[in-house]
């Protein structure tokens, strides 16, 4: 059983570690009598008389009496509150002793430590929001780019869930209208309408497909492009990150063979987030660490959705580069030409030849020239890759949504399928409902326990 708010609970809402201000949470029908326990206000009042939602100075004290810290409580009653129940907010100062000393203080009262995301997953349980703005909350919070917090905060304010209930309400009448049909069958009720049901299905299933299209780009702006800098030793790669990033964040140096780990990083380029993946160089080589690096470069190029190929335009290409663009020939690449400020050992034309599908910019690292060239050209491809939706139309949909989408609507090229074979209507009404019920999992209508369990449990503790 989901429902167990009765219970109080508790967490520490704020990053563990030093800050200006630390926030610790409680929820739950305890909340005041704990509160009213621990806290004493430094102009003497009674608890009851405490105004809603408003701050209050004073002393967290333990059972001792002593004090732990000075703090800002607010009370929230319930229901008009972030999950519908009793809560209290103590505003303690930012360091880790306080924030779990008051936290300690809370539970020893009678409170139990907050699961992961508990406190949105009783928003969602008490019926504030539905499950999909429940997980827009996760969206914002891990958000990289404006871009892409303002498709979570329109997913936050019901826009997903609007969608999927259009599908489902039109998928509601037409089961309707084949129940009324199949329950009295003699009576003079018109038959079961083939032409709109199929109109109706059709309808659902464009909406439904339509959202699975703008997902594509919904999951670039949440989980950012991942973008491999691959090459040869020595040609740039590291110098390429520094230069997207504007600090020296990759070691530099003359010595081929420097980059050995994975190092990953996330830039915005016109509000989507790139993830920047800077890569051993990729040859044949007998040193051991380096060749760990090699084979981890190679494991990241498989799933990697755009490449930025690095050539050295002041060397002549090795068997090591021709063997490297052989291995990338069905990705998504653009050819970075460094070293421009170099005199140039290799002609354009012959990269170009061998790979005649990829953009191509030329650049130098070193002096920082042709990177705003670059992004712009990096920019073009994700446009293509997000197929130029405009953003109100973007949906971001974690692979658990996008997964009911697919299969929601399966049952509904079923249920077409179904009728143009002439099977009767009853058993098309069941693809009706599979797709109805499937929908019901976005929203969280028709939902296990166990699913929605999984789902909180990626949140962060104190959300
Ligand atoms: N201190 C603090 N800051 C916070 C939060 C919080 O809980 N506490 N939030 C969250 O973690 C976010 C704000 N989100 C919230 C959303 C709804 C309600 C809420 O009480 N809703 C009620 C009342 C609506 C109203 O007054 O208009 C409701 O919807 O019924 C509170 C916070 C971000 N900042
Ligand atoms: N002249 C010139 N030198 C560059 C340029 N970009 C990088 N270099 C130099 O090339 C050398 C190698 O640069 P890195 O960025 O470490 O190259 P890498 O591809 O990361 O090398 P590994 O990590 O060893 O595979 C350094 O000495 C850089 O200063 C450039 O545009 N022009
Ligand atoms: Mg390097």
């Amino acid at each position: 059983m989901l429902k167990d708010n009765c219970e109080t609970i508790a967490a520490i809402s704020t990053p563990m570690g030093e800050g200006g201000i630390g926030i610790v949470r409680m929820s739950g029908p305890k909340s005041f009598d704990i509160a009213q326990k621990i806290f004493r206000p430094k102009v003497k009042r009674p608890f009851c008389d405490l105004k809603n939602r408003t701050l209050y100075l004073g002393n967290i004290i333990d059972s001792k009496g002593e004090i732990i810290d000075e703090v800002l409580l607010a009370i929230f009653k319930a229901p008009y509150t972030y999950t519908r129940e009793d809560m209290v907010e103590i505003n303690c100062h930012g360091g880790l002793a306080s924030q779990k000393r008051i936290l300690s203080c809370i539970l020893d009262m009678g409170a139990r430590l907050a699961e992961p995301g508990e406190f949105t997953k009783r928003a969602f349980l008490n019926g504030r929001i539905d499950l999909s703005q429940a997980e827009a909350v996760i969206d914002i919070i891990r958000a990289k780019t404006d871009r892409a917090l303002a498709a979570a905060n329109r997913k936050l304010k019901g826009d997903f869930s609007k969608k999927i209930e259009q599908v489902r309400s039109r998928l509601l009448d037409v089961m309707a209208h084949i129940e009324a049909n199949i329950d009295f069958p003699e009576e003079d009720i018109p038959e079961a309408d083939p032409v709109y049901i199929k109109g109706e299905i059709t309808e659902a299933l464009n909406i439904t497909e339509e959202l699975i299209n703008n997902i594509g780009a919904g999951r670039i702006l949440n989980e950012g492009l991942s973008t491999l800098i691959l090459g040869n030793t020595n040609v740039g790669k590291s110098s390429l990150l520094n230069a997207l990033l504007q600090e020296e964040r990759a070691i530099v140096t003359d010595i081929p063979g420097t980059t050995r780990d994975i190092i990953e990083e996330y830039i915005d380029i016109c509000g989507i987030p790139i993830r920047i993946i800077d890569t051993a160089g990729i040859r044949q080589t007998a040193d051991e660490v380096e060749q760990i690096g090699i084979s981890r470069a190679m494991k990241y190029l498989e799933e990697a959705e755009l490449v930025l190929l690095i050539i050295d335009i002041s060397r002549k290409l090795t068997e090591d580069d021709l063997n490297l663009i052989n291995l990338i020939k069905d990705k998504t690449v653009i050819v970075v030409i460094n070293k421009v400020d170099l005199p140039a050992a290799v002609d354009d034309e012959e990269i170009k030849a061998l790979l005649s599908e990829a953009r191509f910019v030329k650049i130098s690292a070193l002096k920082q020239e042709g990177i705003e060239e670059l992004k712009n050209t990096i920019y073009e491809v994700i446009s293509d890759k997000m197929g130029f939706i405009s953003d109100e139309g973007i949906i971001t949909a974690d692979e658990r949504q996008r997964r009911v989408l697919d299969e929601s609507r399966k049952f509904l090229e079923g249920a077409l399928a179904a009728i143009d074979r002439g099977m009767p209507i009853e058993m098309v009404e069941i693809d009706i409902r599979d797709a109805w019920e499937k929908l019901g999992e976005i929203t969280g209508d028709t939902i296990s326990d166990e699913i929605i369990n999984t789902i909180f449990q990626k949140f962060c503790i104190g959300k």
